[in-house]
């Protein structure tokens, strides 16, 4: 006589389904042939229900995770606390990149004087997700809240418009490093242009629109080679897909202050360092590198001639990225019409004194005490510009932008933050 289990699973496939009215039967005639095996089946049967309803609830749960990680009355909660405007006058502003490098020094200064900031950002891991989350935990104990998520995700911006009506979107969102281009091309693609697609048709549908301030690049002027490069110089010969995704988002946002009336304001900064910042950046890998007495790769341009950036200092960043936000001008739009012309300005947004890359590893080696093991390349083409050179009267003009910070102070600044946060200061290095 086969047991209970081989009949339930038959071990010939398609078996069970064939017998099955003839098995049925069979099983009806013996099962109920005796009350034990009545109670052993009706025992069978809870257990078989409790397993399912349990087993239900686990998927119901885990979907919930996966489909909807945002959402809720305490997230929203959270948001409108966050968006709350504490000045006359004052701005509810969304930061796209909050917990990035210049998108959590921005958030901070804007909360500072009162503005609402609601900060979004997708916590990849390009580089050390570890470093945004304790720009997070910075933000968060200023009382701004940061949505975890993707600018990809249209339901989630609109969702946001739902619950605040924004004034200013600053959008800082990005992939970002010119050298990358080559290895992840695609995300790019995803987050400088759809996602930007996906932002500004999330702007334009809101009601009030927002205006709206975000983060070009110096690396629009590509190979240009007058200096210093003024916002009317050409930039159709970008030397990077960074580049060229740059640009196609100054064209892009351009279309939407045509046709919906988008107040629009694209900032290109240049080379921005300073504590709290990126280390896939040079400045900060050089520093690693030397304080672990690891050599550097220092590349030099065509003719043996040292390559050059004009480095700008965050503090000087965000004010001029604060100025943009003060001097936007309103959309005009409402519900994806037009109702009228709207601003539409570029910004450079640098330092106005180049500093050659071997000139910046001299401060650096002042600065940390340690010289630097150099390794000197001619430069693989790989996106890089040999120099860069910000012409920046017009935001000066327009914004009141004025950079005040130069490299050997700005440098003394960051490797003051570096070696505490990564503990050489308490003789204990974390990373
Ligand atoms: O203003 C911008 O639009 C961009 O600025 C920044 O790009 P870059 O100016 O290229 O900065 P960064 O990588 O620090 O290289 C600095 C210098 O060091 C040289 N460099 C670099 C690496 C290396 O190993 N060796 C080296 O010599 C290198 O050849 C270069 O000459 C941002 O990353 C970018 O996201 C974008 O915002």
């Amino acid at each position: 006589m086969p047991s209970l289990e081989e009949e339930l699973f038959p071990s010939t496939p398609g078996k069970f389904k064939i017998d099955r009215a003839h098995n049925m039967n069979r099983q009806f005639n013996r099962c109920f042939a005796s009350t034990s095996t009545m109670f052993l089946w009706a025992l069978f049967l809870i257990a078989l229900t409790a397993s399912y309803l349990s087993f239900q609830s686990f998927v119901d749960s885990g979907s919930r995770y996966f489909t909807a990680s945002w959402g809720g009355i305490q997230w929203e909660k959270q948001i409108r606390n966050s968006a709350q405007i504490h000045r006359s006058k004052g701005m509810s502003v969304l930061v796209t990149g909050a917990a990035g490098f210049v998108g959590s020094h921005v958030s901070l200064a804007l909360k500072k004087r009162g503005d609402g900031v609601v900060g979004i950002d997708n916590f990849n891991n390009y580089y050390d997700p570890s470093l945004k989350k304790a720009r997070k935990s910075l933000l968060n104990n200023q009382g701004i809240f940061i949505v975890e998520g993707d600018i990809n995700d249209a339901r989630l911006i609109a969702k946001l418009f739902d619950i605040v009506a924004f004034t200013h979107v600053m959008h800082l969102a990005a992939q970002a490093g010119v050298r990358y281009a080559m290895e992840n091309p695609h995300s790019y693609v995803h987050s400088n242009i759809a996602g930007l697609v996906t932002l500004l048709e999330a702007c334009k549908l809101a009601n009030p629109q927002p205006s709206v301030v975000w983060a070009s690049s110096s690396s629009v002027y590509g190979l240009n080679e007058k200096v210093p490069f003024s916002e009317s110089d050409r930039t159709d010969q970008p030397a990077s897909l960074y580049a060229a995704t740059k640009k196609a988002g100054e064209e892009i946002t351009h279309t939407y202050n045509h046709i919906y009336g988008l107040s629009v304001t694209g900032l290109r900064f240049f080379t921005v360092y300073g504590p709290f910042g990126r280390p896939d950046m040079a400045y900060f890998s050089f520093t690693r590198n030397i304080l672990q007495g690891k050599p550097i790769t220092i590349y030099r341009g065509k003719n043996r001639v040292d390559l050059a950036r004009d480095f700008t200092y965050i503090d000087d960043i965000v004010k001029g990225c604060v100025g943009s936000l003060d001097t936007s001008g309103k959309s005009t739009g409402s519900g994806g019409k037009k109702r009228g012309p709207a601003p539409y300005r570029i910004f450079n947004l640098g330092n106005t004194s180049p500093v050659t890359v071997p000139t910046l590893v001299n401060i650096l080696e002042r600065h940390l005490k340690v010289k630097a093991k150099r390794n000197i390349v001619d430069m693989p083409g790989n996106g890089d510009v040999p120099f860069t050179h910000a012409n920046i009267s017009l935001a000066q003009r327009e914004l009141g932008y004025k950079p005040t910070t130069d490299l050997e102070t700005g440098l003394k600044k960051f490797v003051k933050w570096y070696l505490t946060y990564y503990g050489y200061n308490r003789g204990k290095a974390v990373h």
